[in-house]
């Protein structure tokens, strides 16, 4: 992202031009009017990792900017897309990581996690071993600034408190509970991620029956929509997210759900009867009644078994990042479903990315 585009002023007109190409992309599909959920114009981002640039004897916080076939360096001074907290601890983590030669030495890359629930973790990667020394040090930098700090470098990962953060809000009365792991997906920006809970909730509110959720992550919507459904059959690619997952139910004492570690490709083929899997085996595939499919792909969204596998449902809900895979895969179930819900959420304001939800229902 160039920082010189972050500017609440241009905030409507840039959304307003991302929702335009977003109409234009479905245009012959049947859209109907998305609702528009807005992101807050700053410090919405609850990740940011930096390069830490050491120059003249001085280290700053930098990113790479493309200048033609070359990067450029950009030094930050500060943020303002980042949450409050992490801006606030950024020019005096900057500064006392200055003064500290075992800490700044050979650092390369500082990254960032914060929680609405206030809490944060930093993250330093370094391009040298890290001993005893250095772990003395980092241990009295955590406790200054109240966070919880990682220190990485190859093969090698020291963790001062816990590799994870507890974010916490509230949705529709409940309050939602997650345990977010370092370097496991979590969704960047926690108030448009609340705004989509909430829209995803709504599609599915009257949906009744069970549920299957591939790409579920952390459990992020998983724990929002599980009360819809008698059962929630839900899986996940990532070990850690599983894992992260697994807290998540007992957090939040959802005890619908079941949740196996599969790849969206091993799920598709073990519905379609296709080989055994040894983590299905305590899975009663019969048992499930699904009235709903709910996906939330990588950018590359549904490889072509996951849309055959989708063609089987009544109701399919689909969050995506990518407009282009997400009209592309729309396009491939036309025969089959239309699109009866739309929404569009700024999760990424001053990009072109734009973030988006359809609900799509089995033609009549
Ligand atoms: C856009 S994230 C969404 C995660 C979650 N729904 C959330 O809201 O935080 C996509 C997730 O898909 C997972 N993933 C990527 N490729 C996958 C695949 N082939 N099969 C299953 N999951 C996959 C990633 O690990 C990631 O957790």
């Amino acid at each position: 992202m160039s920082l010189d585009r972050i500017d609440p002023a241009q905030y409507e007109s840039q959304l307003a031009d991302k929702l335009a190409a977003f109409k234009a992309d479905f245009a012959g599909l049947g859209l109907p009017e998305p609702e528009v959920f807005r992101s807050a114009p700053l410090h919405y981002r609850m990740r940011a990792e930096f390069r830490l640039w050491h120059h003249g004897g001085r280290i700053d916080y930098a990113m790479f900017e493309s200048a033609g076939d070359s990067k450029k360096v950009v030094l930050i001074e500060d943020f303002p897309a980042a949450a409050k907290p992490i801006c606030d601890l950024m020019p005096r983590l900057r500064d006392t990581l200055q003064e500290s030669e075992v800490l700044k030495r050979k650092l390369f890359q500082v990254e960032f996690l914060a929680t609405h629930s206030g809490e944060l973790m930093v993250c330093l990667v370094y391009h040298r071993p890290l001993g005893d020394d250095w772990v003395e040090a980092a241990q009295a930098l955590a406790d200054r600034f109240g966070v919880q700090l990682i220190g990485r470098s190859r093969k090698q990962k020291i963790v001062l408190g816990r590799d994870w953060l507890l974010e916490s809000f509230e949705l529709d009365g409940r309050t939602l509970r997650y345990q977010q792991i370092e370097g496991s997906f979590t969704q960047p920006n926690v108030g448009v991620n609340r705004q989509m809970l909430g829209w995803a909730s709504r599609q599915v509110a009257d949906a009744g029956g069970d549920l299957l959720e591939l790409y579920c992550g952390n459990g992020n919507f998983t724990i929002a929509l599980a009360p819809a459904f008698d059962k929630v059959l839900a899986t996940e690619v990532s070990k850690s997210s599983v894992r992260a997952a697994h807290y998540n139910l007992d957090a939040n004492g959802v005890d619908n759900v079941t949740m196996v570690r599969m790849s969206s490709d091993e799920i598709s083929d073990a519905l379609a009867g296709g080989r055994e899997y040894r983590r299905m085996k305590e899975v009663a595939l019969d048992s499930y009644r699904f009235s709903t499919l709910f996906v939330d792909p990588p950018r590359s969204g549904l490889d072509a078994a996951t849309v055959e596998l989708a063609r089987g449902f009544d109701r399919i809900l689909y969050i995506s990042c990518n407009p282009v895979t997400l009209r592309d895969n729309v396009a491939a179930l036309q025969d089959t479903h239309e699109i009866a819900a739309a929404a569009v959420f700024d999760q990424f304001p001053y990009t072109h990315h734009l973030e988006s939800g359809l609900l799509l229902k089995r033609r009549a």
